[in-house]
């Protein structure tokens, strides 16, 4: 209430009111999450690793929004694979330098002029890894394939894929996250307009190790065995 009442008299009264900004480490919520953060590394579309640290955060109610959808997934013998969750803005703006004019222009990438779900710990990339075996699950695309093989409603590749993806789509859904019109990977968190555009690097973030109880519940398959 105090804090709302302060938001009024600071920006006039919009229609939704701010939240606190807590970014909370994915690992340390659910160990049995998959992570292949493609930025840390020189496998991504700039050919550069743009993280100095393989880590992925959201603000906690996005954070456990994400990990229930993974734990309803594991009912159905898939676990998700964060490839890139909170985003600072600098690498936003490295993105969008580094991309093409036409991925530019179908919105493959986020304006840093605007910011993205990303910079705000609100939006994730994720796919599907199998829980019998480890293994990724094919999609019709690949990750920041900048295609129309990318876009959630393309009718083309192999059933099981499709399969696979609306699979992504629905658990995602279900708990409140929307996918993007282009990228079968990329979901935003319904709350991200209340979260202002950061620029914190993962180097700045806590590390918190997992309590000895998540993740108990969720998911058989861990890499490196249990
Ligand atoms: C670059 C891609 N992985 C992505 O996240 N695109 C969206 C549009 C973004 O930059 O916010
Ligand atoms: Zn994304």
């Amino acid at each position: 209430m105090v804090m709302l009442g302060l938001w009024c008299l600071l920006g006039g009264c919009r229609a939704v009111p701010p939240a606190p900004v807590e970014l909370v480490e994915l690992s340390a919520l659910d160990p049995t999450l998959h992570f292949d953060i493609r930025y840390a590394t020189a496998h991504n579309f700039t050919g550069r690793p743009l993280y100095a640290q393989a880590r992925a955060f959201l603000q906690r109610p996005a954070a456990e929004a994400l990990v229930r959808a993974h734990r309803a997934l594991c009912q159905q013998g898939y676990g998700l694979v964060v490839y890139d969750a909170y985003r600072p803005w600098s690498v936003t703006r490295a993105l969008w330098d580094a991309a093409s004019s036409a991925a530019r222009r179908e919105g493959f990438v986020a304006d840093p002029a605007v910011g993205s779900k990303h910079n705000r710990g609100c939006a994730v990339d994720v796919g599907l890894y199998a829980l019998a075996t480890g293994q990724e699950v094919p999609m019709p695309s690949g990750y920041d394939e900048f295609s129309e093989r990318a876009k959630p409603t393309y009718p083309g590749g192999t059933a099981a894929a499709r399969a696979a993806r609306d699979t992504l789509r629905r658990a995602l859904e279900a708990e409140g996250f929307t996918v993007s019109d282009q990228e079968w990977w990329h979901f935003d968190y319904r709350d991200w307009p209340r979260y202002p555009v950061l620029d914190v690097p993962f180097e700045a973030l806590p590390r918190r190790a997992p309590k000895a109880d998540v993740g108990a519940a969720s998911c058989g398959y861990r890499a490196g065995g249990k």
